[in-house]
């Protein structure tokens, strides 16, 4: 949970990116966040507006063309193990079972194989699957898919989870179920979440605090600070997302993002 005075984790300081020619346009722009210690934040805005390229820039996987990204006041030049990375289509290998697919980041880390898998199994059970630890990713559903990638996050003991849209393909009873295991494992880890998603109801119902960007280039436009999360439990989901002031703010992000798509729409006539 957030302490008074958080230590941020990870800095994103005026960053800008254009993919191609240097010279080309900026598909982000100007961009400073804080990712806080034990913050849980939801990234939203309209498709194409940056939300992935900020979180890979996060992840280490690209380099801004201009602006920093650290964490823990060390320049972020490549992806490692205390930033895990958890995606839509989770890259699961198809050869290997669900527990060597968990086990394999801390493989190639060279943890000694009884404690690697260990590990892999407490965090199999820990999602729920356990009993698929034979199992290969062809044998599991796409819910079942997303779990096995969420613990093979989470085996590393990351600081931080980033994660791109990782309910987006499930339907809408699995997804709740996701979004609950999550709320669960963040309350139990402590682990600092970016966590991008179309979904204003998911956002609301997940985040600490969400940030809504723009298009064209990607700025990072409003941000709100949260409690739903808080005090949502599975039984009481609906009760949250019915509450005034969740639709209030539903209301007032839903209305930000269509001005965007507007905004969109009218350049292009
Ligand atoms: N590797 C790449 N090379 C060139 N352009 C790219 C690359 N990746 C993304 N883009 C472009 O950058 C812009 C932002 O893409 P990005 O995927 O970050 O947006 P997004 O907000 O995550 O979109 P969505 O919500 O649809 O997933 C888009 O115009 C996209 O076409």
């Amino acid at each position: 949970m957030l302490e008074k005075n958080p230590t941020a984790i990870i800095s994103v300081e005026n960053v800008s990116l254009a993919y191609g020619a240097a010279d080309g346009p900026n598909v982000l722009e100007e961009i400073d966040l804080k990712l806080h210690e034990g913050e849980f934040v939801c990234l939203l805005g309209p498709s194409g507006c940056g939300k992935s390229t900020l979180l890979k820039i996060i992840a280490g996987l690209i380099q801004p063309s201009a602006g920093s990204a650290v964490m823990d006041g060390i320049h972020i030049t490549g992806p490692e193990w205390h930033r895990g990375v958890v995606f839509q289509q989770p890259p699961l290998y198809s050869w290997l079972s669900t527990r060597e697919n968990v086990r394999f980041g801390l493989k190639m880390r060279k943890i000694p194989k009884a404690e690697g898998l260990k590990l892999a199994d407490e965090y199999l059970d820990k999602v729920g699957l356990l009993q698929y630890a034979g199992h290969k990713p062809y044998e599991l559903s796409g819910g079942m898919k997303q779990r096995v990638a969420i613990a093979r996050a989470l085996v590393n003991s990351p600081r931080v989870l980033l994660m791109d849209e990782p309910f987006g393909a499930l339907d809408a009873l699995t997804r709740e179920e996701m979004q609950q295991l999550l709320r669960n494992i963040w309350r139990e880890t402590g682990c600092t979440i970016l966590f991008i998603t179309h979904d204003v109801d998911e956002a609301l119902s997940l985040g600490t605090r969400v940030l809504v960007m723009s298009r064209s280039p990607g700025r990072i436009i409003r941000e709100f600070t949260t409690s739903f999360t808080c005090g949502i439990t599975a039984e009481s989901t609906g009760q949250a997302r019915y509450s005034p002031a969740f639709l209030k703010l539903r209301e007032e992000i839903l209305g930000l993002i269509n001005k965007q798509k507007l905004s969109s729409i009218n350049n292009l006539n």
